[in-house]
Order: structure tokens, then sequence, then C-alpha cells
């Protein structure tokens, strides 16, 4: 039997040794810091919004031959930026290890107990098919702390409100596969996981998934959906492979920059997308922007009217806007709770926030809509392509 996972309680980022990165995130993203565990060696920092956390975790020194340095994690030894680890919350962590073994999954963390004064917590930590990606499964049923036995909590750390950022919580993961691995991935996350099918679009035919083609994109999507949750409130896992004949392409470019498959962006799951937009922009982050004609062509400027936004301010910002078919909310569509007469999302997404061109995030407004755009992602495939000329 597989397991039944729920939203990712963290995600964890590693840099390599000397980057002072941890303070970007925070200042440039508003996450806020909220405990931190330091060591002669590492520095492990959890940085929250909402239920969207980070754990940024940086060397101090050069790397060691213990592997055991990060807590509830694994050393993935980056030479650059990477975001190598996703943590879920589980019921039953040892019988979870064993089983997931039996299948052959390899454990990297053996189920270890610890606790403090908040309680106490036990995880285990397991390697993924896709590149260097691990998975910490931990059970904090039995804790009360802020964070997590081994970190100290940061005083005055609050929940920041009224600075226009709305962002609530990770809504999906989009993992860049080599080509030909991607149905490989899924499979692996349906078995072992418990994932279910997601369909991306209602055009996504099952067997074949998410084929955009046409001029220089060429990708193979293929999501899943976690178990616990509906499609408009679980986690979502996406699988990305480059089918581009003609050379690089964002999902290539990943592959040669961060050495192999891993986690390309996670999609930060906002309530109001221009407030989050602006207020971001306004720190230093940088947001990839469609072309002007995106707003003029096709009828986008009534599609967005009809949405009930305002093309000018889309525009001003970058904010790209699909809608879907009322009703069609792909294969796990019963979600009766969200049924808006008009179903459509919002997605605007970074630049990479290493130094390569590997890592991003996306703020995503999903306003009953639970897929993904088709034209938001062409429309992000054009404006990364003319970014990637000019970095040439
Ligand atoms: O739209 C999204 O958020 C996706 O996750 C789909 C996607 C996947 C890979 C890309 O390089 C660009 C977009």
């Amino acid at each position: 039997m597989a397991a039944s996972l729920s939203r990712p309680c963290f995600i964890s980022l590693h840099l390599p040794y000397r980057q002072g990165w941890a303070q970007h995130l925070a200042n440039t993203f508003r996450f806020q810091p909220v405990a931190v565990r330091e060591t002669l060696r590492v520095r492990q920092l959890a940085l929250r919004r909402e239920s969207a956390i980070f754990l940024v975790n940086e060397r101090l020194a050069p790397a060691s031959t213990s592997s055991r340095d990060f807590l509830y994690d694994v050393d993935p030894q980056p030479t650059l930026g990477t975001a190598s680890n996703v943590c879920f919350e589980v019921n039953d962590v040892p019988g979870l290890c064993k089983q997931l073994q039996s299948q052959g999954c390899s454990l990297l963390v053996p189920p270890t107990d610890l606790n403090d004064d908040g309680g106490s917590v036990t995880y285990g930590v397991v390697s993924s098919v896709v590149g260097n990606i691990s998975h910490t499964l931990l059970d904090r049923s039995c804790y009360r702390g802020p964070f997590l036995p081994g970190f100290q909590p940061i005083q005055g750390a609050t929940s920041a409100t009224g600075d226009g950022i709305k962002i609530t919580h990770f809504d999906h993961i989009t993992y860049v596969c080599p080509r030909g691995g991607a149905r490989a991935a899924l499979d692996w996350y349906q078995r072992c996981f418990g994932f279910h099918r997601f369909l991306l679009n209602p055009q996504e035919r099952p067997a074949e998934g998410y084929v955009l083609g046409g001029k220089g994109v060429g990708m193979l999507l293929l999501a899943l959906q976690s178990a616990q949750g509906t499609p408009a409130h679980g986690c979502k896992l996406v699988f990305a492979e480059s089918l581009s004949q003609n050379g690089t392409n964002q999902v290539d470019t990943f592959l040669e920059q961060h050495g192999g498959a891993g986690i390309q962006h996670v999609g930060l799951c906002t309530t109001d997308i221009v407030s989050t937009t602006r207020a971001l922009q306004q720190q230093g982050a940088r947001f990839f922007t469609p072309p002007t004609t995106y707003y003029s062509q096709g009828g986008k400027a009534e599609e967005i009217q009809e949405a009930g936004q305002d093309p000018h301010m889309l525009a001003e910002l970058g904010i790209l806007l699909d809608t879907t078919v009322p009703g069609d909310k792909g294969q796990l569509g019963t979600d009766a709770t969200e049924s808006p007469s008009r179903e459509y999302l919002m997605q605007i997404f970074t630049h990479p926030l290493f130094s390569e061109e590997t890592f991003f995030l996306e703020l995503i407004d999903r306003r009953g809509a639970p897929g993904f755009g088709e034209g938001n992602i062409r429309a992000l495939w054009k404006a990364v392509q003319v970014y990637m000329d000019q970095q040439q």
C-alpha cells in the first residue's frame, strides 16, 4: 500500500559554502525567519510565510566527511544553489520507511527521534528517483514547539501582515526530469507515495500527458495531486520533460546548469497576486514579463475584463491570466466549494533565484481553476527565451 501524504511541511534549499543567500530570501521575498540551528559547520534557517516554509541550509565551513551535519535532511553537497528536499508530514515514520525500503527506495536517514521542551518528533529521509531530490518524512503530532527540536526560535518573529504580501501555502512543485524520465517519475510517486494523477488541462490525454508543441516550446508535462486534499487545496507535483528538437529551452537549460534533474520551481499560492507582486517588486524581486502584445492580442484584454480584472494593472505588473472552461476541473474535479461563474488563474514567475538559470519561484492566484493555463505557460516560455537570448 502506498503512503498517503499531505501538503509539504517545508522545502529545503542548499547553498554552497559562503553564499549569504538566506538573507536575500528573507529580505526580497519577505519570508519571516522563525527558527535557526547553528553549529560550527552549518546554519539552518527556517523562513516562513503562513504555511509555506523554506529551510535554508548553508555551510559555514568547507564540507566535511560527516553527512549528518544538516538536521532533517541530507547534504546534497551542492556546487550551486539547489532546492533538493521536500518534507512531508506522515503518521507512522518507521512503518512508512520500512514499506518504502521494501519497494526498493533507498533510506538515507533511518527513523530518528528528537525531542526538546516542546515535545518529540520522528523523521527519516528517503531518496527520490528524480535527480538530487530527497524526501524527509516527519511525524510531529507530539510536538508543540514553534518549529522543530534542535532549532532555536527567533525572538520577536511575528507573522507579517499589512505589507501587501498574501502568500498562503505551497501550491505545486515542478520537477525537471531527464528526457524520457517524466513518466517513470510519475509512476514512482504514485506507487510509493500514493499521489493521484491530475490532468493539467482539459486538452490533456491521460496516456500521453500534456504536450506543449509549437514554435520552440516542445515540453511534456505530467502532474500528480497529493492523496489528502482536494485539487483546489492539496499540493501538486508537476513533472516536466523537454521534447525540443532544436537546442536549448528552459528545461534543457535547467538540466545543463543544475547538473541533472531536480526542482525547477515552486508555486506559491497567493490570495491577491496584484498586491503581492507589487509589494515584492518594491523589495527588489524580479519577475519575467510577457511582451506587451500579450495583453493586446487574441482577445486577451476582453478575457481579463470578463474575469473581472484590470488589463492595464496586469500589464503594468506582468501578470498572466488564463481562463478555463467553467465546470471542467480535470480528472479529479469534485471540489464543489468553489464554483465562480468564470474559473481562471493568474500567474507570474520570478527570475532565477541563484546565479545559474535554475530554480525560481512562481506566484499563483487561483480563482476556481485547479489546473494550469496553456497560454500562461507559453507566455512564460517566450519571456524566458527572450531573457536567455539577452544573457548570451
Ligand atoms: O505553469 C506552471 O506553473 C507549471 O508548473 C508548468 C511549467 C513547467 C515547466 C516550465 O518550464 C514552465 C511551466
